[in-house]
């Protein structure tokens, strides 16, 4: 039997009962997979990848997965957001069927967010559902959407209305995979990152704001940022896995960040995901502050750090013309946070100080988003 070895590094448990799964922190955990996915007990391996990251990762992935007897299968979708959709779900659910994955073999995401959610999200609707492992190659999916089970596509009229909860039966998060990620998409990810400091960990956020450079250098500074990312998520999802009440945080900044990217019609080229929660992060502390319920000076300092690194922090700094107040709020109406068509925010008391609020009027969002698009 091979002895199975995990890099440097750190292994977070994602605590759900009979869907517990681990997290592998850690570099050259790709280079391994096989034996990680072979004690699953699998026999075919329905790879889902993109068109990049196949090109870069996936010769080492499948390598592995050979070496240790597994049947590997390879389904392909061209990279960018555009690809969670039905048409790219029906090929990708289509090739695996034709592949004859079977509902004891699991469907292997290897990619960014977008790959994860649409691979997840096949998985839990393929022979009604066989088990995913998440190989996560971005800032982004490493820290945030590999793990916690949300999977789906989006709808012309809003991000993620498709979808299940599907949890991973593993994460394998190579860091030595985002050597290769492109800078912006690296700071598209630290957007995820700064949330949880912002969330409720103001510790981590001071940490972030004396360190960034060193979790952008890479080493052991990024890998910590990583891991206590997880660890983060990982708390919030055991405690409320299906978003009836404590989860809805991990949302900070999305309500407005899923109306932008909707509004650009999701062209990655405009705007990403990371991007748009880096802008939605900046207006929640500001609408907190206009709301009387942060200190202006809070606002000012979460959007110092995520300038700092490069993230845009207002709706402005998206190029090309966006739509107006009225149609952020349209987008905004179709949230899945929506109770009653009343909207639901996550504001702020202050950096680390998130809570959820159903008490603002339709009237002073429209107000607040005339000024931030005047
Ligand atoms: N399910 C969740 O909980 C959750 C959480 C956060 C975000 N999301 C979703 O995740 C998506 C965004 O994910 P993302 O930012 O990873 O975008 P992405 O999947 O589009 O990946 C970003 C880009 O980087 C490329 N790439 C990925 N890894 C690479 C690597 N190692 N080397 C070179 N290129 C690489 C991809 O091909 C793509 O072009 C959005 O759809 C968002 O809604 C989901
Ligand atoms: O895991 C969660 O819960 C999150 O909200 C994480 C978000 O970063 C992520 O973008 C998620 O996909 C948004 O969820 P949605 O329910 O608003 O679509
Ligand atoms: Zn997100």
């Amino acid at each position: 039997m091979t002895a199975i070895h995990v890099a440097d590094d750190e292994r977070v448990r994602v605590a759900l009962a009979d869907r517990s799964y681990d997290i592998l922190i850690g570099r050259d955990l790709l280079a391994e997979a096989g034996a990680h996915v072979a004690a699953l007990g699998a026999r075919t391996i329905g790879v889902v990848t993109d068109e990049n990251v196949a090109a870069i990762h996936l010769p080492a992935v499948a390598a592995s997965l050979r070496r240790h007897g597994l049947t590997v299968e390879t389904v392909i979708v061209p990279a960018g957001e555009k690809s969670k959709s039905f048409e790219t779900l029906g090929f990708v659910v289509d090739g695996l069927i034709a592949a004859r994955v079977e509902r004891g073999d699991v469907v292997l995401a290897l990619g960014g967010g977008v790959v994860g959610d649409l691979a997840g999200f096949a998985a839990a609707i393929l022979r009604r559902g066989v088990r995913c492992v998440q190989a996560p190659t971005s800032l982004l999916a490493q820290v945030d959407s590999s793990v916690g089970g949300k999977t789906g596509i989006n709808s012309p009229r809003g991000k993620n209305l498709i979808g299940a909860f599907h949890q991973p039966s593993l994460v394998l998060a190579d860091t030595s995979a985002l050597d290769t990620l492109p800078p912006r998409e690296f700071r598209a990810g630290y957007a995820e990152v700064a949330k949880y400091g912002l969330i409720d960990d103001e510790a981590f956020f001071g940490w972030l704001e004396a360190n960034h450079a060193e979790v952008f250098a890479g080493g052991p500074a990024r890998t910590r940022a990583i891991a206590t990312s997880c660890r983060a998520k990982a708390g919030v999802v055991a405690r409320d896995e299906h978003e009836h009440g404590d989860r809805a945080l991990l949302n900070l900044g999305h309500t407005f960040g899923h109306a932008l990217e909707a509004e650009v019609a999701y062209d990655g080229t405009r705007l990403i995901h990371g991007e748009g929660v880096a802008i939605g992060m900046a207006m929640a502390f500001r609408f907190s502050a206009a709301l009387g319920l942060a200190a202006p000076a809070d606002a000012r300092r979460v959007e110092a750090h995520l300038a700092a690194v490069g993230l845009p922090t207002s709706p402005k700094a998206v190029p090309g013309p966006l739509g107006g107040p009225e149609a952020l709020f349209r987008h905004m109406q179709q949230d899945k946070k929506v109770e009653r068509g009343r909207l639901t925010f996550i504001l702020a008391h202050g950096v680390g100080q998130s809570f959820v609020s159903r008490d603002v009027e339709a009237a002073q969002v429209m107000a607040f988003l005339e000024s931030e698009l005047a």
